[in-house]
């Protein structure tokens, strides 16, 4: 497309750019007019723009002609852009060049980070080029680390430390390296190097006046150490135009006005500012200006800094200024996030936060800006986004004045509103607690006056405040290095009434720590405190003392500081997972614990879909080996990952890892092994709040008092002990049971085939094969307990017949069941499972014999075990049934459990099915981790 560029009063020259192009001439006499070429065509010639007529779109010749602010119409027709130009700069009243405010504008501020090395400068430049604003205004810091490298060389100085010149020499070489490797070679890099020499050369001298007067003033140390962002902006610059995108840099020390207020802070001056801006740009108008962070100059024209923070305030004022349409502050984050992810694995990127929040949060120790920073943005409601320049796929954290609650955004609709209020936690380690106390505080004017005075003179910072509304004590905290000398000024300031006794104590807490939840829905949200402070008891966490203001963004909590950041972890859980998210702990990932852990797999994501059910298997704890995660164990590869990285079995430290998942609100162990030893622990895990789930039978049938003790801690606590699969595997038996007595319904004996290998063995036991075979089919079908000898002593269904006599409420130990054994006397004890099995042929006969006995009576041999309530005994034995029997009616491993009872007495209510095998258990441990979940209040 043929085109011009233009210039103000008669001197332009006429150039040639494309489509798509954008360049800007500068004239010969030094004046600035801009050439703009988009897709679709428009050519902007000072505040003139040019778009080609609809009808001729594409065309290099057709334009309208208006001016941009007004858009009014001054030409239309078909012209020479040459032509349209000259008209327009033969217009008497041809207007200057003043700075444009309002939306066209967006500011970013990249940190030292983001312009740290020279390909991560080329990176940023991408990011300005590609951003489709009209116009930009870019602040940028000193490339990473070189603001301390000059303070500390220039102490170097002082101290007559001459390494201060190979320091410099240092910052010099990076800056030239980085400058070749953009720019490679022409006149932006001569024009460059030409500069940065220069500037080293100036700072050379004045670093030699200081290192021979041994003292520099602020003032030149301001100016000494705001090279660093001279040479960021005007390399960052060249850079951005390399990448094709006109712009030109700006020197804050020439346009930022500020007032120095205290040593450490200084208030923008925003008039004298706008002012020196629009001189500025009147001189240098351009769509893209890229300017130095953290510099500016007082009012007297020295030049100074904005001290902490600086480049982020730097971008809020000028974005003020600009009265732009929103600033993006660009750093090695991908936002801000709902607690500080080192403490919390499971914090999460906030989309939103308003001003207030922001303000509070970064009081509270969060990284996320200087309340400083946020003021003159807030002030024209500009939004403020935070963005990863590493990850520019994440969308960041907008901080404006739009108020909105994590729930909009966030994984769980089922919370209660308390929760989804709150928006972010914060902790300010190490301070300490100042409690004074005393009957003569209440009614006293002026009491808390003097105790406020008393700590100002000692020089403290107050971090917090509460007082009883008795008045009777006033309590705050304070950083813990100051906490003695304000307890000295407080027992210095209040000796008489100490000794009179109106004031008992000044006591200093040490050791603790504030925890703080931000969250503006917070005021009009009943129960976010109940809320907060229940997930605190339940993490077992005391809470010191207690704040809210009156403007309710914040509840502030003192705990211990040994309970920091358990604190964080059980407060954040709360609000951000589901209250069912669970951690899982499974011992024994044997038969029915792998096959448990197969399908937790299979159903894991239907279970968080449907059900908001979030079950993360954290711990596997096998006899030898154990497998620990902090997020979760990928249970496609458990096993793999057990084999190659598991780590030797400690069932202490497998608590502990579990418990301390305090991030997971509950904690659940299910018990797959058959060990008396594993069932031991139940006790402590529930005192630990830890669910306890099981299919092992060696806790409820062990000893009575151990098992009442268990029983009766679970039943005080709000940890729950389910127990399913130890009688009739996956069958609901236990819940059948409960469910008649809960109900009131008298229980008058249960009896029943309680063995599923058992049942399997007598069903197929009909001559055709011999009892030791059968035996052997039923271990490899998985319904025999690890050892078999368990099954056929009739000891398994033994203890599944205590176990039902306790659940009815009898106190009867094992040893009151003494069951039939059909283990052959010399196998009992000292053979292995494999002797046993390997010797049990030899007793074949003796089985076969009872067998064919009772064949010829047409009866069948059935495995029976009963519990008569009315007498308070249970017992197990072999008995013989008629072939009509229902109990001879069974097939495959199925037990069949009769209850009779007050209500089902004419007709006993019969739960009859599989009650052994993998599948069948390790889905009635399944269906009680999901009774867990439901009690946890998991929807139905
Ligand atoms: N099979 C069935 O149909 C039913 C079984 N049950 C019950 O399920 C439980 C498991 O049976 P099953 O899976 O067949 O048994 P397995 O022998 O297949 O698995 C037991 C697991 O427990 C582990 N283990 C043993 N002692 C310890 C210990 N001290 N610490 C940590 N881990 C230990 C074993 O580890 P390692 O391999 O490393 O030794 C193994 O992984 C038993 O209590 C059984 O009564 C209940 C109802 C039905
Ligand atoms: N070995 C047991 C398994 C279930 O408890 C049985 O056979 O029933
Ligand atoms: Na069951």
């Amino acid at each position: 497309m043929a085109a011009c560029a233009c210039g103000r009063g008669s001197s332009f020259a006429p150039m040639d750019c494309a489509t798509g192009d954008r360049l800007r001439a500068r004239p010969p006499d030094g004046t600035y007019f801009r050439l703009t070429l988009k897709t679709p065509p428009a050519i902007r010639i000072g505040r003139l723009w040019m778009t080609p007529k609809a009808s001729t779109a594409g065309h290099d010749d057709a334009f309208r002609l208006k001016y941009s602010g007004s858009g009014s119409l001054i030409k239309q027709g078909t012209v020479a852009v040459q032509a349209a130009v000259t008209d327009f700069l033969k217009q008497e009243d041809n207007p200057v060049e003043t700075l444009p405010k309002g939306d066209s504008w967006s500011v970013h501020k990249f940190g030292g980070t983001c312009v740290g090395t020279w390909e991560r400068i080329w990176n940023v430049a991408g990011i300005i080029v590609n951003d489709s604003s009209l116009r930009k205004l870019v602040v940028v810091s000193a490339m990473s680390k070189v603001t301390d490298q000059m303070y500390i060389l220039l102490k170097k100085a002082e101290n007559k430390d001459d390494s201060y010149e190979a320091d410099l020499a240092q910052i010099h070489k990076r800056h030239t390296e980085s400058a070749i490797a953009l720019l490679k070679e022409g006149t932006e890099l001569d024009r460059f190097l030409d500069t940065l020499k220069s500037d080293v050369q100036n700072l050379q001298a004045i670093l030699r006046a200081v290192y021979i007067a041994g003292h520099c003033t602020e003032s030149f140390s301001d100016f000494i150490v705001g090279h660093g962002e001279l040479w960021s902006a005007q390399l960052l610059a060249a850079t951005v135009r390399k990448r094709g995108l006109s712009c030109t840099w700006m020197n804050a020390w020439d346009i930022l006005v500020v007032d120095p207020t205290t040593p450490n802070q200084v208030d923008p001056d925003f008039e004298a500012s706008v002012k020196k801006m629009d001189a500025w740009y009147s001189k240098n108008a351009t769509d893209t200006i890229i300017v130095t962070g953290f510099i500016a100059s007082t009012s007297d024209n020295v030049r100074t800094t904005l001290k902490r923070d600086g480049s982020d305030f730097s971008a809020a004022i000028f974005a003020a200024l600009l009265k732009a349409k929103e600033v993006t502050i660009w750093t090695d984050v991908d936002g801000v996030y709902s607690a500080d992810p080192r403490k919390v694995s499971e914090a999460v990127i906030l989309d939103t936060l308003t001003y207030q929040e922001a303000w509070e949060l970064s009081y509270f120790g969060a990284y996320v800006l200087h309340p400083r920073t946020i003021m003159p943005v807030m002030r024209y409601d500009i939004p403020i986004t935070i963005r990863n320049v590493f990850n520019i796929s994440a969308q960041g954290t907008k901080i404006s004045s739009y108020v909105s609650s994590n729930a909009e955004t966030s994984l769980h609709e089922n919370e209660p509103e308390g929760c989804s209020s709150v928006k972010g936690f914060a902790t300010i380690d190490n301070v300490a607690l100042i409690n004074v106390e005393g009957t003569g505080m209440a009614g006293v004017p002026g009491t808390a006056s003097e105790i406020f005075g008393a700590v100002k003179d000692a020089g403290a910072n107050v971090i917090m405040i509460s007082q009883a509304s008795s008045e009777h004590s006033v309590c705050f905290a304070v950083p813990q290095r100051e906490a003695r000398a304000v307890a000295k000024a407080l027992e210095e300031k209040f000796h008489r009434a100490l000794a009179a006794r109106r004031l008992s104590r000044v006591d200093v807490i040490p050791n603790c720590c504030i925890l703080a939840a931000v969250g503006q829905r917070m005021a009009s949200t009943p129960g976010v405190s109940a809320t907060l402070f229940s997930a605190l008891a339940k993490a077992n966490i005391n809470v010191r003392a207690i704040a809210q203001g009156c403007s309710e963004y914040n509840v502030t909590i003192v705990v211990d500081q040994q309970d920091s950041v358990r604190a964080l972890k059980a407060v954040h859980s709360r609000v951000y997972l589901s209250k069912t998210t669970m951690s899982v702990g499974i011992v024994g990932p044997g038969l029915i614990g792998g096959t448990l852990l197969k399908q937790l797999n299979e159903q894991a994501a239907t279970l968080k879909e449907e059900f908001n059910i979030d079950l993360r298997v954290m711990g596997i704890l096998g006899s030898k080996s154990m497998l620990l995660d902090d997020r979760a164990i990928s249970l496609d590869s458990w096993k793999h990952l057990l084999k190659e990285n598991g780590e030797p079995a400690d069932i202490h430290r497998f608590t502990d890892h579990l418990r301390s998942s305090n991030s997971i609100p509950n904690k659940v162990i299910v018990d797959c092994t058959a060990s008396a030893d594993i069932a031991k622990y139940y006790y402590q895990w529930i005192k630990k709040g830890i669910h306890v789930i099981t299919p092992n039978k060696k806790a409820n049938s062990g000893p009575l008092d151990q098992y009442l003790r268990l029983r009766d801690l679970q039943r005080q606590s709000y940890t729950h002990y389910f127990y399913e699969a130890t009688v009739g595997a996956g069958l609901p038996i236990i819940s059948t049971l409960r469910g008649l007595l809960e109900t009131g319904d008298k229980i008058l004996r249960v009896e029943g085939i309680f063995s599923g290998t058992l049942s399997y063995i007598f069903n197929c036991f009909n001559g055709e094969k011999p009892f030791s075979q059968i035996v052997l089919e039923a271990k490899d079908s998985g319904y025999t307990e690890p050892d078999p000898r368990d099954d056929l002593s009739g000891m398994d269904v033994a203890r599944k017949v205590t176990i039902l006599a306790r659940e009815i409420g009898l106190k009867l130990e094992l040893e009151n069941v003494q069951p039939d054994s059909l283990v052959p006397e010399p196998l009992r004890e000292g053979c292995s499972i494999e002797e046993f099995l390997n010797k049990l042929p030899d007793y074949d006969e003796k089985i076969e014999e009872m067998r064919a006995e009772a064949e010829r009576c047409n009866e069948v041999l059935r495995y029976v075990g009963i519990v008569d309530v009315e007498n308070g005994k249970g017992s197990v034995r072999l008995e013989r049934y008629s072939r009509s029997h229902p109990f001879a009616q069974l097939s495959g491993s199925d037990n069949i459990i009769s209850f009779r009872t007050k209500r089902y007495n004419a007709q006993p209510l019969i739960v009859r099915g599989p009650g052994a095998g993998a599948e069948v258990t390790a889905g009635g441990v399944f269906c009680d981790i999901l009774r867990l979940a439901s009690y946890l209040g998991a929807p139905s």
